[in-house]
Formats: structure tokens, sequence, C-alpha cells
């Protein structure tokens, strides 16, 4: 590496004074005019962890849910996940180098670290971006550091997040890696899955999508134009083109689901005509609701997904009699979990249910453990991910012959592994996975619904000076700091049937997260309020009291 030429090209990116960034629940994120030097810094790294690794290695240039005016970056693993963590760190300390000399020298001691040698091959970095408008100067910033390491970027151009890690994962499978693939093999999957499904099968109603108007919009349209011979039919609103509103603004995955209402464009009316689904900015989360009987607004959550999904995977390797039972199947939650659909999926569907901290990253490891993992977070966020083993005997069973029942089973446990994203979670994905699923058991939205009642809860933002005053442990259900904090929760929710409240510093926002559920909803919201107003009192709240 020519050190030399890395501080050249750094000097054109000086880090903004005060500088003070972490690579936090999904990379970098902050307002987009801070970050080009974040940007071309995590470029460098992307590209030392491809020389390292003598693999493909993936940025994405997005803030995700956050305002148009943030933007962030995340880097994709060789594997297509999430970034090795312990890389995360280094990442944090290039990004704060003062200097570019500082840089050079951070370089150094990662590369004598990793043992990454200077003869190493020289590393390709995949590149994308969503649909913000400071997306193309951050790529450029992003390019010029893969550069100054001598590595090679390959620019992708406008994709959601989940499918720039597809096509990492793909490349270094040495398999087809176009975004053409990556519909195709999507498609596919979804294809199969309805085929299996049936002549009997009601045809499949037609599916408001909320695009946050972001780049899942168009993506969705695509993959609606490459199925609509199935019947499936994308009505897409909030689809970012001109007169639409702006991203996430009312909008998509992260607004629906913490305020549990309707999206702008779309209203109650329609939902009593059929579901909704809404994808967040950067389409790696999705969430689904609808109108239930009394005329309001029903979300279905990730849990939602994650239960009709187990139950799905469950349903088939029983029909595999022994050999399918000796599987193991679990389920990734976090503490945002509702607790009505984690009881559901331990005493109902008598499965094994891992609990972790809040973001993705975390429950990837986890979910990988097992033989078919499941994971999402009640946003939205996540996939259902099968084994090497798992899927080389489905594999051999496809070719025997055996009961037709049997040779179903098989057949959609290899679909949904090409329908389901395996590198992250993807909202393309789970659109098609949901709404295979509920063609193969003839159920409505209702039915799916009906699956177990969600404990009531509510969600509350509360600003502090310093977020990081708080810290956690068990899962991030416990505050360890500030003193007092947790017994006064404790005290709140003592009283509450079937209360449950944590408090968390976000790691993609500067808010600190109150979760509250209760037997009701006036007590969830109350106890909510309670929680924000002790956060405030003893965590250093800014403004007034909540
Ligand atoms: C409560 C919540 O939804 N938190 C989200 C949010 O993280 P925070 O650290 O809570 O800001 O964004 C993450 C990235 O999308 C996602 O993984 C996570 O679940
Ligand atoms: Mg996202």
């Amino acid at each position: 590496m020519v050190m030399a030429s890395l501080e050249q090209a750094a000097n054109l990116y000086p880090i903004p004074p005060g500088l003070a960034i972490d690579y936090g629940t999904a990379g970098f994120r902050a307002e987009a005019s801070t970050l080009p030097s974040t940007v071309f810094r995590t470029g460098v790294l992307a590209a030392l962890r491809s020389r390292q690794t003598g693999a493909v290695t993936g940025l994405v240039i997005t803030a995700s849910h956050n305002p148009e005016g943030d933007n962030g970056i995340k880097v994709a693993d060789p594997n297509g996940g999430m970034l090795l963590r312990d890389w995360e760190a280094a990442a944090t300390a290039l990004a704060n180098a003062p200097t570019s000399e500082a840089l050079a020298e951070a370089v150094q001691q990662l590369a004598v670290r990793e043992g990454i040698p200077a003869q190493a091959p020289s590393g390709t970095v995949l590149l994308a971006r969503d649909t913000r408008p400071s997306g193309p100067a951050l790529a450029h910033a992003a390019t010029q550091g893969i550069a100054a390491v001598g590595a090679t970027v390959e620019d992708r151009g406008v994709l959601t997040t989940p499918q720039l890690h597809w096509m990492v994962r793909a490349t270094n499978r040495a398999e087809a890696a176009t975004e053409q693939d990556y519909f195709r093999t999507l498609a596919a999957g979804f294809r199969e899955l309805l085929l299996l499904a049936g002549a009997g099968r009601p045809p499949l109603a037609p599916l408001l999508v909320d695009g946050a108007n972001g780049v899942g919009a168009a993506k969705v349209e695509r993959l609606g134009a490459l199925l609509a011979d199935t019947g499936l039919a994308f009505r897409v609103r909030n689809s970012g083109q001109p007169g639409e509103g702006r991203l996430n603004a009312g909008c998509g995955a992260d607004f629906v689901q913490k305020e549990q209402a309707p999206p702008a464009g779309v209203t109650l009316d329609e939902l009593r005509a059929g579901r909704g689904a809404s994808l967040d900015g950067d389409a790696d989360r999705v969430v689904f609701y609808h109108c239930d009987e009394e005329g309001g607004f029903k979300l279905l959550d990730g849990d939602k997904i994650a239960v009709l999904a187990a139950g799905f995977v469950n349903e088939q390797l029983q029909a595999l009699g022994d050999e399918g039972r000796r599987w193991r199947v679990g389920v990734v939650q976090t503490a945002y979990a509702n607790g009505a659909a984690t009881d559901y999926l331990r005493n109902g569907l008598q499965l094994e249910v891992a609990r972790t901290a809040t973001g993705v990253k975390y429950l990837h490891e986890v979910a990988v453990q097992f033989d078919v993992g499941i994971y999402f977070e009640a946003n939205g966020h996540g996939t259902v991910l099968l084994s090497a083993a798992l899927l080389e005997w489905l594999h051999q069973q496809s070719k025997l012959e055996g009961a037709p029942e049997r040779h179903t089973a098989v057949r959609r446990l290899l679909a949904l592994a090409g329908t389901v994203n395996q590198a992250v979670g993807d909202a393309l994905s789970g659109l098609l996975l949901v709404e295979a699923v509920l063609a193969s058991r003839r159920w409505s939205t209702a039915d799916w619904d009906a699956l177990y009642t969600d404990l009531p809860s509510r969600q509350l933002k509360v600003t502090v000076h310093d977020r990081s005053v708080i810290t956690t442990s068990h899962a991030e259900t416990r505050a360890v700091t500030p003193a007092g904090l947790q017994d006064a929760i404790d005290a709140c929710v003592a009283g509450v049937s079937q209360g449950r409240a944590f408090v968390r510093p976000s790691g993609t926002e500067n808010v600190v997260r109150v979760y509250a559920e209760a037997a009701m909803r006036e007590q969830a919201a109350s106890l909510a309020n309670e929680v924000a107003r002790i956060v405030h009192r003893l965590a250093g709240g800014l403004g007034t009291s909540p």
C-alpha cells in the first residue's frame, strides 16, 4: 500500500471540526454534509477487508429510515452479511482519525493486526446507494477512498441495501450476481411456492405497497412487472416520483410501525378492500397492515411475519417425518418483540426462541446457528436462513421418489431459500414470502392476524444531552446507568398488568428509545409516558419533560 497516495487523497476529505462518529446499530449515520470524510475512510476500510479476505466486499450509502437530509454508510462483509464486528472498532477508528497522517497510521495498524500482506490482491468493492440527493457525491467519496488504497470499485448505482448484500454473497459464491439475477432468483422461488400452493388456491389479492418515497418503490415495480402473470399486483404509493412526498416523511415502515397508523396516501377505506405493506427507505424492512372488523388500523409487524414463516417452515419439516424433525428450527427476536408473539412461538409452535440486542447483526449471528434460523425485528427487518447442510440434504431428497406431500415439502423449503434473501433481511423477499405463505394456506390477512393477539405497546423517543449516559445489560432490557433509572422503571412496571418496559440509547438517531407494553392500550401508553419522564429526569433530558 502506498501511504503517501492515501494521505494525499485523504487531504481532499478533511474531517469536520469536533467530529465524533460511531459505527452504530447499522453503520455510520449523520447529517449528510458532515459525512464525506467518513465515507471516504469507510471506502478505505471496505477495500482492506476485501484485500484481507481475497473476496469482494460491499458498501451501501444510505440512512434507511432517517430523514432525507441524513445519509450514512454500511459495509457488507464477503458472506453478504454485516461487517464482522471485530472490524467495526477499526471503522470507527479510521473515521475519527484527526488528520490524514493519523489515518495512514491507523490503516498501517489495521493491516498489521489483520495480517494484510502488502502484496495481497488489490481488492474489489461493490458500491450502491439509495435515492437521497446527497448519494452521488458521497458515492464519489467512497470511490476515492477505495482507489486510494489501490482497490477496484464496481459501482452498481441505485439499489436497495439487501440487493447489494445479495450481490456480494452471490459474487463470492461464483454465482450470477447482477440485479437481473437477483430479481430472477426471487421470482423463481415465488413462482415455485405458488405452483406448490395448488390449483385450488384463490387468486392473489392486490397489495398496496408504500415505497417510503425511496429506492424500494421502483424496485418493487420491477419485481411486480416480472411476476404480473402470477396475478400478483403491487399498487405502489409514495413512489418518490415528482409530486409525491419526501423520503420517509409520514410514510415508510418505521413511521407505520412506530405510529401504528397508515402511511400518507393510504386510507383506511382502501385497506378495507385488501392489505397494505410499507417498506423503509432502503427496503430492508417491511410491515403489513389491514383494516380489522371494527374498522380500525391493524399492524402486522415483523413478529407476525416471523410467526407466519416459522409456522410454514415447521409444517414442511413435520411433513418430512423423523428425518425432517431432526433439523433445528430457531426464531431470534429482540426485546422489542411483542410478548404475545414470543409466547405463541414458544408455547403454540413449540419452537426455540433466542433473544439478542437490537440490530440485525446480532440476530443474524444467532440465527446462523440453527438449521433454519428465522429472525425478524418487530420493525420488519429480518429473514429466514437455511443452513448449507439442510439445503444439501433437501437437494438430495428432491431427486428421490417419495410420497407427494413429502416431495412438496422438500420443494417448498428449497423454493423458500430462493425467495428469501439469504444474505440479509429484505423487504422485497418479505413481500413475496408473506404472499406465498398466505396463498399456500388459503389465509386472509385476518386469518394471519388472528394467530395471536398483540399485547398493546407504545414506543416513545426522548432527547437527552448525551444518550451514552444510558448503558444496558440483559439484551438491553435492564438499564445499568444512570444510577436509579432501572429501579424507577421497575417501580412503574410493578403495578401494571402484563407490564414490561425498557429504555436504550438509539444506535441510529440522537434519542433514547422507550418501549412499554401492557394488557390494556391506555396502560401501555401511560407506562411509556411515565418511563419517558423518568428518562428525562435522570438521564439529562433536553427541553420540557414529556
Ligand atoms: C427500535 C427499533 O426499531 N430500532 C431499529 C433502529 O435502531 P436503533 O438503534 O433503535 O435506532 O434501526 C436499526 C437499523 O435499521 C434497526 O436494526 C433497529 O431495530
Ligand atoms: Mg433500513
